[in-house]
């Protein structure tokens, strides 16, 4: 193992998502089946007891990939020459809720652990926030960042995305593989817009694969109420689902791919005004993500897209009101 460990910093360790993702992490899911890596494993002190029983089961697994293990309540520590930042500890919703109402409760929580990214991180520092109100709580720890490149915060709607793909593949029967161009604009909650103007299958436009009615009362309302039905059906919000998407979106940043969505701040591209942390039809080149330019954006989906952008810049001013931006 010549090359340098990488160093993944995972919040929130010891719950239910850290348990489904921290295993993948550590086989090489995350980064390549090439690439060591290095876990720090952050939680809260009353949890830090349960994390190092699951660090005890990672070592259980004799993992040629996984160079080192260290668990802490310190967010100095966690984040001290970290490569790569999943943001996951926060409290989930529950039956009845909507992410927003988490706001309060969860914000706190990113000011601080973006301080210590900045403080500590290393220079390549990507972040993914998994914790709801993702998009804002993204937004929360990249204000306390100044030092670190504004794009390098990003927040997960890769669930949504492939939540989308599941579903279209069902209704027309064919292997998700087959479909393209899937994007879920806006924020992830629900009112997202995933999009299927732009998404292909098999060559064809897949809107024009599904009648109107399907796609606009039950495609969109399905996949941006899962997680509810999720909740509902579980007694938990997802985790396994939402660990696989995190796995999806850094691999991908990491290593490319010419299309999927992500929350990425905003440079202003279709009207969304710059800076807010906002999902997008992205690629990923070189390590870095860029938005797809040029999609034309009809009435139907302009309308939903703006919906999504309007909740996230008042997401954005409850923060401030708070004063945690
Ligand atoms: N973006 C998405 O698509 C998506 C999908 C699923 C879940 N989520 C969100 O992910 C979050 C975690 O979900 P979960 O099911 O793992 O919850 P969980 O309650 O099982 O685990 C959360 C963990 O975070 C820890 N934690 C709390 N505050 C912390 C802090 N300041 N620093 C470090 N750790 C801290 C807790 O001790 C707990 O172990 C929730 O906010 C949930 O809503 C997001
Ligand atoms: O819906 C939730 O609260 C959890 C998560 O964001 C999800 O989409 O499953």
């Amino acid at each position: 193992m010549a090359q340098t460990p990488v160093k993944v910093t995972v919040t929130g360790a010891a719950g239910q998502i850290g348990y489904a993702l921290l295993f993948r992490i550590a086989s090489g899911q995350l980064l390549g089946a090439d690439v060591p890596v290095k876990l720090s494993l952050l939680e809260i002190p009353q949890a830090v007891k349960a994390a190092e029983g699951t660090a005890m089961e990672l070592d259980d697994c004799a993992f040629p990939l996984l160079s080192g293990i260290e668990i802490t309540d310190d967010p100095n520590v966690a984040f001290d020459g970290a490569n790569v930042a999943l943001l996951v500890g926060a409290m989930p919703r529950k039956a009845g809720m909507e992410r927003g109402d988490l706001l309060e409760a969860n914000g706190g929580i990113f000011g601080p652990q973006g301080k210590a990214i900045n403080d500590h991180a290393a220079g390549d520092i990507r972040v993914l926030v998994v914790g709801n109100p993702a998009n804002t709580n993204a937004l929360i720890a990249q204000q306390h960042a100044p030092d670190v490149p504004a794009e390098r915060f990003t927040a997960m709607t890769r669930l949504d995305h492939n939540r989308a793909l599941s579903q279209l593949a069902a209704k027309l029967q064919v292997p998700v593989t087959e479909i393209k161009k899937m994007t879920i604009w806006g924020n992830h909650s629900a009112t997202q817009y995933p999009d299927l103007f732009h998404a292909e299958v098999g060559g064809k436009i897949a809107a024009e694969l599904v009648d109107e009615g399907w796609l606009r009362d039950t495609f969109i309302p399905t996949v941006a109420k899962r997680g509810a039905a999720i909740i509902e059906a579980r007694g938990a919000s997802s985790a396994a689902s939402a660990a696989n998407a995190a796995i999806d979106h850094v691999y991908d940043w990491v290593n490319g791919t010419e299309w999927t969505s992500a929350a990425i701040p905003s440079d202003g591209s279709y009207g969304v005004p710059e800076g807010i942390i906002s999902s997008f039809p992205v690629a990923s080149r070189d390590g870095k993500w860029e938005i797809i330019q040029g999609l034309e954006i009809d009435a139907f989906s302009r309308e939903r897209i703006d919906a999504s952008v309007r909740e996230l810049e008042e997401e954005r001013d409850a923060v401030r009101q708070l004063g945690l931006i």
